[in-house]
This record gives structure tokens, sequence and C-alpha cells, in this order.
């Protein structure tokens, strides 16, 4: 059986661990306190075929033991990088990690096939506070080879769920398989994600 392991990756408070768990429980969760970085496991089937899912979701406070960019880069098949479209300093936080990626995928070139990336412009339910136009986020896809999606984990599960499959099933198809380099530290079962989840705080937005 396969294993796809996903990085979600972005600026501080872009909605990383709003998408992950809208996609994981069906919930959206207002406010999710993580204090360490995470990576959950999944078991899918795409296309009829069983795969593995690892999805990393990085803390971006300091953390015990925490990893660093260049290490979640290496560790992953395909990333979703957000941005917060009311905020347009996560908006160059994700040009910059795009270009890390594309960055370390020419240095790989020879013996690897390039990642995967979907750049995720979040918290679209806030685009009366709109600091980066949809053109900006497509031209940003568009030069960093990425699929482009606007959407929000408040308001829509189903482009969540849709997101994050065409992104399983790309990275599946890409044939990418990496060998295994130092993985972040952390790991979650679902049954830990879900204490979590039902243990925190909860804030309308
Ligand atoms: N309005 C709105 N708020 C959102 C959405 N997604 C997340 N949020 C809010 O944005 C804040 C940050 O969400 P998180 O999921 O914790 O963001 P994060 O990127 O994981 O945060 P860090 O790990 O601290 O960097 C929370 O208050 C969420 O409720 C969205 O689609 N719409």
């Amino acid at each position: 059986m396969n294993d796809i392991k996903v990085a979600v990756l972005g600026g501080e408070g872009v909605g990383k661990s709003a998408l992950v768990v809208r996609f994981l429980t069906r919930r959206f969760i207002g406010e999710y306190a993580s204090s360490s970085e995470c990576i959950y496991r999944k078991r899918m089937s795409v296309d009829g075929r069983q795969l593995n899912l690892e999805l990393y979701d990085p803390c971006s406070q300091p953390c015990e033991g925490k990893s660093t960019l260049n290490e979640q880069i290496h560790w992953a098949d395909g990333f979703v990088v957000v941005y917060d479209i009311s905020d347009r300093s996560s908006f160059i936080t994700a040009t910059a990690i795009i270009h890390l990626i594309r960055e370390l995928n020419l240095g790989a070139a020879k013996r690897e096939s390039e990642s995967v990336v979907f750049l995720v412009g979040n918290k679209q339910d806030l685009c009366h506070m709109r600091e980066v136009g949809k053109e900006e986020g497509q031209r940003l896809a568009t030069d960093g080879r990425c699929q482009f999606f606007e959407l929000s984990a408040a308001e829509c599960f189903q482009e969540v769920a849709l997101m994050f499959t065409k992104l399983v099933r790309n990275a599946n198809l890409s044939g990418k398989a990496k060998e295994r380099r130092r993985r972040p530290s952390g790991s979650k079962s679902m049954a830990k994600l879900i204490n979590n989840v039902f243990g925190k705080r909860r804030k309308s937005v």
C-alpha cells in the first residue's frame, strides 16, 4: 500500500489546523490551540486504491524538537501552502515557502520528479476584509507551478475535502516516492486528534 506524505504549511494563524481538522473530522473548530507539531494518519481509498495518508500540521509556536521548514519540505511528497486572503503578510510568507519548495526541488531534480503543491487562499468567508486579490493568488500559483484554490475551512467541508483528495491523487500519480528522511517529530492517532478537538476551548468566528 502506498504512503503519501502531505505537509500543510503557511504563516501563523492562516487556518492550517482548521483545514486539517475539517478534512479529518468534517468539523470546523473555532480555536485549535496546539502546542506541538503533529502527524495525523488516515487510510484513504483513491481511484479504487488504498493509500495511507500522513498529514503534517506544524506548530507556529516554538516547541520542543520542532522541525525546520527545510526538513518539512524534504519529508513531504505533497504540500498545501496556505495563506489568509484577509492578511497580506501571510501571502508574502506563502510566496517565500513556494519559492523554497521549488528551490529544493531543483537541487533534487536529478533523482526526483517535482513535488505536487497546492496553493490555498483560506478564509474566503472574510472577503469583505480581503487584502489579497484572487488573481494575485492565481498568478502566484501559475508562477510556482501550483494548483490554486480559494476556500473557507469555516464554511465549506466539501471544497476542503475535494482539495485534499485531489492533492493525494496527484501526489500518488506523480509516483514520487521519496526515501525516508527524518520525519518531523510528533505523531498522533485519530483518537488523540478527537481528544484534542473535544478538549479544546471553542470560539465562534
Ligand atoms: N473566518 C474564518 N476563520 C478561520 C478560518 N479558518 C481558520 N479560521 C480561524 O483562524 C484562526 C487560526 O486558525 P488555526 O487553524 O489555528 O490556524 P493555524 O494556521 O493552524 O495557526 P498556527 O498553528 O498558530 O499558526 C482561528 O481563530 C480559526 O478559527 C476560515 O476559513 N474562516
